[in-house]
């Protein structure tokens, strides 16, 4: 057995496992360890464990980092691996997200029909996430949109048992789990992702210098950069998980080329914008946010409120 040298938090779920095993693989080749050198500990989560209400109405993304931040502060791990997508814009001060690895395909993938386009008329779609739930009415008013919960497997197998017509899940999800070859592509112009998907962050206590020091190299500045102003302008968005939102920023020519969505419940209205920052630059992106609320209509305003 060769020695531990880090141990990693992770949820227990298929998705988050194969996250972790990527993150331990990066650290592994950045530092010349040997398999096996990087360890898991698996952390179950409320969010793992509470599987039969919408996650909205129980506590929001806190549920999924709550206990892998205990185990992190009682220095049982060195470090948590999350999606980003999962982790709330507003963390504690004495958590710091170290490293962020290689951004994946951004896009959420439409399973079963080959577009938004294609789903029959009324057809029930699957989706507990407020903002693909409000992006597919904006685009198609006549979809039954219905909540799903549980991991990528259990929701598929939901699909396939006939409980919806299709459903919606990360690109990156899919492929991670070696399901490249399920649902298709729906294109960014019809469907901007939720604020950082597809990206796998690194979190260390803040007062951990040394762990940091280990997780810079598996740092990909492109990745960070982006999802730091996404996560900026959704914080001063104030929302919460039951907020429609999305965004995504890529970094182009040397900035940040940045592109948001806001929309009612219903997807009747929506706001968009797209604007450019200087990489680092996050109080552009805030402002951003604070001004399209300032602007938006009471039925956007309102879900952004109290959150
Ligand atoms: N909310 C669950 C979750 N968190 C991260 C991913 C996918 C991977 C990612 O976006 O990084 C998923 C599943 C999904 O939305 O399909």
């Amino acid at each position: 057995m060769s020695q531990t040298t880090l141990t990693l938090g992770t949820r227990g779920s298929p998705l988050a496992l194969a996250q972790a095993r990527m993150t331990a693989a990066a650290l592994e080749q950045a530092h010349g360890w040997p398999a096996g050198s990087v360890a898991l500990a698996v952390v179950k989560t409320s969010g793992d464990r509470i599987q039969d209400r919408p996650l909205a109405d129980i506590g929001g993304k806190a549920l999924w980092t709550k206990e892998l931040d205990l185990a992190l502060l009682a220095g049982e791990t060195h470090a948590s691996v999350h999606s980003m997508k999962d982790v709330e814009s507003d963390r504690p001060d004495t958590l710091r997200i170290a490293a962020m690895l290689p951004r994946a395909d951004v896009r959420d993938r439409l399973i079963g029909a080959g577009s938004v386009a294609d789903l029959p008329q009324g057809a029930v779609v699957g989706s507990s996430s407020p903002r693909r739930a409000a992006q597919l009415r904006r685009l198609r008013p006549d979809l039954n949109v219905v909540p799903i919960r549980g991991n990528v497997d259990t929701r598929l197998a939901k699909r396939e048992t006939g409980d919806v017509d299709a459903t919606l899940l990360a690109a990156a999800g899919l492929d991670r789990l070696g399901r490249g070859d399920v649902g298709n592509a729906i294109p960014l112009d019809q469907m901007l992702p939720a604020p950082a998907q597809a990206a796998i962050g690194i979190e260390c206590r803040s007062d951990d210098a040394a762990t940091a020091a280990l997780l810079q190299p598996i740092d990909h500045s492109d990745t960070h950069a982006a999802v730091l102003a996404e996560r900026a302008f959704t914080l001063a968005l104030g929302g919460s998980c039951h907020s429609p939102v999305a965004a995504l920023a890529v970094i182009d020519a040397g900035a940040v080329d940045l592109r948001v969505e806001l929309l009612s419940e219903d997807g009747a209205e929506h706001l968009t914008q797209r604007a450019r920052f200087t990489v680092g630059d996050l109080d552009g992106p805030a402002a951003l946010g604070r001004h399209m609320l300032a602007d938006a209509p009471p039925s956007i305003r309102r879900l952004f409120e109290g959150g």
